[in-house]
């Protein structure tokens, strides 16, 4: 196993990536955002995904989802395009995002495995992969899955009960060094940009490299149904505008508990949709002082 060490996930991390955006930029500078989610019964997960993504400044946004929740996501969020996440167009959606997060409200049934199944196969170098909820309970089924793919970054979002689902370990015994073995033995030796986001009270951030980042924001007024959805948009979108990089997951993790925080000071609990509109305050304000 590669020697660990233990660095803070803070504001100054935040500061580095969130920058002002450049003059001359354009909505194709800043990313285009695949989601794909939300059955008949988990609509509501993708579309605050998506809030997520729109808010927290992914340049293009588009939803493959259940026809069902088109009209809801429409009303909410016009900002997002929506396609049929069981229509052949998703195959010409998978290869123009840069970005893809699969796995809120998607569900566990056939058509979920042919989705997973999709995305892991045509993923590509030059593209990111985020995997959320559902998407890692299918994986926990099927890691092989993993393995075989050639995305050029690949990040996991488990909450505790999805990674001892997915690792095999008891949260109770969800230790660094246990985490960091499971993480090595689900994908291969030659796979580099490999994250894996273990949410909790203090979310930790592995990798494959031996660092380990630890969370010093948050709170319990986010435990609410849909923040981790939430936390897979903003991973998303800082991935699509400020690049693959191992900085953009820690700064959408801090990014995300910040925002917790600071309406948590005058709020007993934090929806994740209010937690979303206050993201672009949030990202300005780290951009400018
Ligand atoms: N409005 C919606 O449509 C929502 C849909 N959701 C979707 O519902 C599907 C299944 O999610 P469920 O929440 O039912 O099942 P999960 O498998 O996510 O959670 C099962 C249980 O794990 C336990 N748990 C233990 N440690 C935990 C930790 N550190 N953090 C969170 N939970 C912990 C909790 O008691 C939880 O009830 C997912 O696809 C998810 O995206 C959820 O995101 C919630 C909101
Ligand atoms: N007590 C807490 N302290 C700090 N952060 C929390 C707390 N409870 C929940 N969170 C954060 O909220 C998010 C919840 O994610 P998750 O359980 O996946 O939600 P969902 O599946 O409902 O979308 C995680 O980012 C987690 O770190």
């Amino acid at each position: 196993m590669a020697a660990t060490n233990m660095k803070s996930i803070d504001e100054k991390i935040a500061r580095q990536v969130v920058r002002p955006r450049p003059a001359e930029s354009h909505k194709g500078t800043f990313g285009r955002v695949l989601l794909i989610g939300g059955n008949k019964q988990y609509g509501g997960a993708i579309i605050m995904a998506a809030e997520a993504a729109v808010s927290a400044g992914a340049g293009l946004t588009t939803v493959a989802t259940d026809p069902v929740n088109f009209t809801a996501l429409h009303a909410r969020l016009p900002e997002a395009a929506a396609i049929d996440y069981s229509a052949d167009s998703l195959k010409d959606q998978l290869a123009s995002a840069n970005v893809i997060l699969c796995g809120p409200g998607l569900g566990t049934d056939e058509l979920a495995w042919r989705i997973l199944d999709l995305v892991c196969r045509s993923a590509e170098p030059d593209q990111a992969v985020v995997f959320d909820a559902s998407a890692l309970d299918l994986l926990s089924q099927r890691p092989d899955l993993l393995k075989e793919m050639r995305a050029g970054e690949l990040v996991l979002t488990p909450h505790q009960m999805e990674w001892q689902r997915l690792s095999g370990i008891k949260i109770a015994d969800q230790g660094d060094r246990a985490n960091q073995e499971a993480l090595e033995r689900l994908f291969s030796a030659g796979m580099k940009n490999v994250i894996l986001v273990l949410k909790a009270h203090r979310t930790r951030v592995y990798d494959l490299t031996g660092e380990i980042y630890r969370n010093s924001a948050g709170n319990p007024g986010m435990a609410t149904g849909g923040m981790g959805d939430t936390l897979a948009g903003i991973t998303a979108a800082f991935i699509g505008q400020f690049g693959q990089r191992l900085s953009s997951v820690l700064a959408a993790v801090y990014c995300h508990s910040k925002a917790g925080d600071d309406l948590y000071e005058s709020s007993y609990l934090v929806r994740p949709t209010q937690l979303s509109a206050y993201m672009p305050r949030l990202m300005k304000r780290l951009s400018t002082c």
